[in-house]
């Protein structure tokens, strides 16, 4: 940890007001409640239509109530990490989840590109571990992270010798990456290089979609041979192992297919990440745990970086529970129709989030701290944290991950292990469908189950538990995703959110219980109801 009398690794700052604009709002507002009272006033002449009117206009006001709640004290973070460099001789070790679902739907080299942008970030390699959970259970996934990391021995050193910014190679090489201005020797050369390389890298597992039927399931491929996606044993691969623990070798990746049974209900995304969460406990088992989707491409070499500075450079870790990245897209179409720039947010609803309680956790591009992931709790009469009670019937019947638990709940650094057949087989055991029958999993520990917006329930959860969560906005952004590719696609993914978000609002995990109840901040509650209500309030 950075010691308090050092250089500072973060600073929150709040955001400049524009007066004339913020007049305005408060000007909105008085006029709103005038015509509110005359309403009333006058209810008794009017009859019926006045007081439809007067209701119509009444949740008119309470929506811009909320607006000008979240926008109402918005802040900024800045970052350090030079200073992070200096003071932190050993900084922590992060794993880093990708979730991918289906090869047909988010094509292989998608993924592929995501997971080259992480395991080229600028932090020390042994410090990282990338796990890659695939719910489609594909041999393609299988094979095209193989020769990934084949092309990842080249790449990686590649990107870090010339400070290259965007590592996913297939924005790097599309055209829209500056060249070096001073072109150092030797780079053009290099540069041809691994612009072939990443060609046959694609041309390669293009073959292989081509092809699936000829793909030779005997090696790596056996567990594949006949597979039913929906009913099948876990598999685990250990693609690549940095065994001397070099830091500037590459991090090591694991692919992990957990189990699924037509009986057992899997739980979608978020049950990926509980399965990841374990798998890699027993692992790895990293203090900080980052996720994105398998179609979010790191854009910026330092995030693993200013996350840490964020995370470890407040006093209390209380400021912090997740380091979240907005979500940016890009190619989207001209004049962005759909909105999937997100540019309005980007200006005023994170920062507004960001200045009450925390961002919401958006389900891709966030560093959470593992600790509170495991349900810790920071609501203690005396102020203590609280953890909850560690036995099989919170976390499941596997010793090995029990202890890592433990570990990772009374601060205990785990000693780096060898990936051996051994922890392979552990590793196995926690990915199983039954694992968390009975368990508090999806309940008060991992991912919470039951909404198709896991992300933002999860998220609440925790603030409710008395965290906040810092917003990251580095300038290039942290990550970038694309965007739906057609106006369906656009409309069920934004139908899928609206349910998802209303179902939040109006059930028992509804923010106004959660600040009754709860610690969730009265402020921090209006915000998330204002969140939760985005599919009404676009369409009135
Ligand atoms: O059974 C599943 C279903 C999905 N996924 C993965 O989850 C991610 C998100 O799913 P997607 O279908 O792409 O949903 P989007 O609407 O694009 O995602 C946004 O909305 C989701 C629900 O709120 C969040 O989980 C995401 O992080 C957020 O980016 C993808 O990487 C999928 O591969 C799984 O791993 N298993
Ligand atoms: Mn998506």
């Amino acid at each position: 940890m950075a010691n308090s009398q050092s250089l500072p690794l973060c600073e929150k700052k709040p955001l400049k007001i524009n007066t004339v604009q913020r007049a305005q709002e408060i000007a909105i507002l008085f006029l709103f409640i005038c015509l509110l009272v005359y309403r009333l006033l006058s209810l008794t002449d009017h009859g019926f239509v006045w007081l439809l009117a007067f209701l119509c206009e009444s949740w008119f006001a309470f929506n811009w109530v909320l607006t000008l709640n979240v926008q109402w004290t918005p802040v900024e973070y800045k970052t350090y990490p030079q200073n992070l460099l200096q003071q932190v001789p050993e900084l922590p070790a992060v794993d880093m989840f990708v979730a991918t679902a289906d090869a047909e739907l988010e094509p292989p080299i998608i993924t592929v590109n995501t997971v080259l942008s992480l395991l080229a970030v600028d932090y020390p390699s042994h410090k990282l571990a990338c796990y890659v959970s695939d719910d489609g259970c594909s041999p393609l996934t299988l094979y095209s992270l193989i020769e990934a990391s084949k092309f990842a021995q080249f790449w990686v050193p590649f990107c870090k010798k010339y400070n290259i910014q965007v590592r996913a190679p297939f924005r790097y090489f599309s055209g829209n990456s500056k060249l070096p201005s001073d072109n150092p020797i030797g780079f053009l050369q290099e540069w041809t290089k691994m612009k072939d390389e990443y060609q046959k890298l694609c041309q390669k597992i293009e073959d292989a979609v081509q092809n699936l039927a000829t793909l030779d399931f005997s090696g790596d491929y056996v567990d594949f041979a006949h597979i039913d996606r929906r009913n099948h044993p876990t598999i685990i691969k250990v693609i690549w192992e940095n065994k001397e623990r070099l830091s500037n070798g590459l991090p090591h990746l694991v692919y992990v297919a957990r189990e699924k049974r037509p009986n057992h209900s899997h739980h979608y995304k978020a049950g990926a990440m509980n399965a990841l969460t374990r798998v890699s406990g027993v692992m790895t088992n990293a203090p900080f745990m980052l996720n994105v989707d398998c179609d979010m491409y790191a854009n910026n070499s330092k995030i693993v970086l200013y996350a840490m500075c964020l995370l470890l450079g407040f006093k209390d870790e209380e400021e912090g529970a997740f380091v979240q990245y907005p979500q940016m897209s890009y190619d989207t179409l001209k004049d962005d129709p759909f909105g999937n720039q997100l540019v309005l947010p980007l200006k005023t609803i994170w920062p507004g989030f960001a200045g009450i309680q925390g961002p919401f956790y958006a389900g891709t591009g966030c560093f959470h701290r593992r600790k509170v992931i495991y349900g810790l709790s920071l609501v203690d009469s005396e102020g203590n944290l609280t953890d909850v009670a560690l036995d099989k019937e919170e976390f499941g019947n596997s010793m090995e991950f029990i202890e890592s638990a433990t570990h990772i709940l009374s601060e205990k650094i785990d000693h780096p292990r060898d990936l051996s057949t051994a922890v392979v087989d552990a590793a196995n055991i926690v990915a199983g469908s039954a694992y968390e029958n009975n368990t508090l999993w999806g309940t008060k520990v991992g991912w919470v189950y039951g909404s198709v917006t896991e992300d933002i329930l999860t998220g609440m959860k925790i603030h409710a538990r008395g965290w906040k969560s810092i917003l990251c906005m580095p300038d290039p952004p942290g990550f970038i995703g694309s965007a739906p590719s057609s106006s369906h696609i656009m409309l069920t993914q934004r139908k899928r959110w609206v349910t998802g978000l209303l179902e939040i609002l109006f059930s028992k995990n509804s923010p106004i219980f959660a600040t009754g109840y709860a610690k969730l901040d009265f402020r921090q509650c209006l915000a998330y109801t204002n969140g939760l209500n985005w599919g009404p309030k676009l369409h009135s």
